[in-house]
């Protein structure tokens, strides 16, 4: 469903210019659940970025379910392939719009038909009240922002959601339930996940497979087994671990 090949992310030009992410290749299979993990600054975002088309300074090859994307303005067909969900739901949801505008807006961009109906459908589905939707983004919680925005990227029915720490900002009693539901919902629409982290603990939940990145590079693919089990070839990817599970 993605596939990365050499797959370098720069910022800045001239003497400035900096390469955050050095040649990365990896691919995730349709109903896959890809956890990428490593330090801040390590270069998951930029890859979660170029794949998302919000930062266009990439060579290599992105293809998305077999189809190539450049780095250039999207087409609509592109864009409504994936969805990003946001650490911050703000970064999605506008602060000053109902839940409902918010919801609606990829539907009246695409001209989708029966757009009220289709946003009563999508609250409901991550578990908010009808009501909700005449309500402000400061009326209502973290997690339920984070419902929102999960509303949002479902919407265009898009086959493919990268989260981008999407319950680092939340209560831990919540971040699970967040979590449940985008478990739910994978297995409901055979959805694929590209997954940004810093929490090994939320990724040995969720991911089947994981990358680790450290300054730029992948160096090291695991699958959830071996995570679990500490059976990792990188010492680096071991310290991971062992300071996610308190061990260090
Ligand atoms: N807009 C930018 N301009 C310049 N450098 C940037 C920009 N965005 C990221 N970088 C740099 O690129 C490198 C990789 O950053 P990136 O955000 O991809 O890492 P990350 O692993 O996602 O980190 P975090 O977990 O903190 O989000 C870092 O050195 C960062 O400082």
């Amino acid at each position: 469903m993605i596939e990365i090949d050499n797959l370098r992310v720069f910022y800045g030009a001239g003497s400035d210019r900096f390469e955050a992410v050095r040649g990365v290749t990896l691919s995730i299979r349709r109903g896959e659940t890809y956890g990428l993990v490593g330090e801040s600054g390590s270069g998951k975002s930029s890859v979660l970025n170029a794949i998302a088309g919000r930062h266009t300074d990439w060579t290599g090859h992105i293809r998305i379910n077999a189809s190539s994307v450049g780095p250039a303005r999207r087409s609509r067909a592109e864009k409504a392939m994936l969805q990003i969900v946001f650490q911050d739901p703000y970064g999605a949801i506008h602060p000053k719009h109902t839940v409902g505008a918010s919801i609606a807006e990829p539907l009246e961009i695409h001209r989708r038909p029966d757009r009220e109906k289709a946003v009563e459908r999508l609250l409901e589905r991550v578990g908010l009240p009808p009501q909700f939707r005449y309500r402000f983004p400061h009326q209502i919680s973290g997690g339920q922002r984070q419902r929102v925005s999960i509303a949002r990227a479902l919407a265009l029915e898009a086959p493919i959601l990268l989260l981008d720490e999407p319950t680092s900002a939340l209560d831990v009693s919540v971040q699970s339930e967040v979590l449940n539901l985008l478990q739910d919902l994978k297995e409901e629409r055979d959805l694929t996940y590209l997954m940004v982290s810093h929490d090994m603990a939320v990724v040995a939940h969720m991911c089947d497979r994981i990358g680790v990145m450290q300054g730029g590079d992948l160096i090291e693919e695991a699958s959830r087994e071996q995570l679990i089990s500490g059976n990792l070839e990188q010492p680096y990817s071991q310290e991971l671990r062992e300071a996610a599970l308190g061990l260090a």
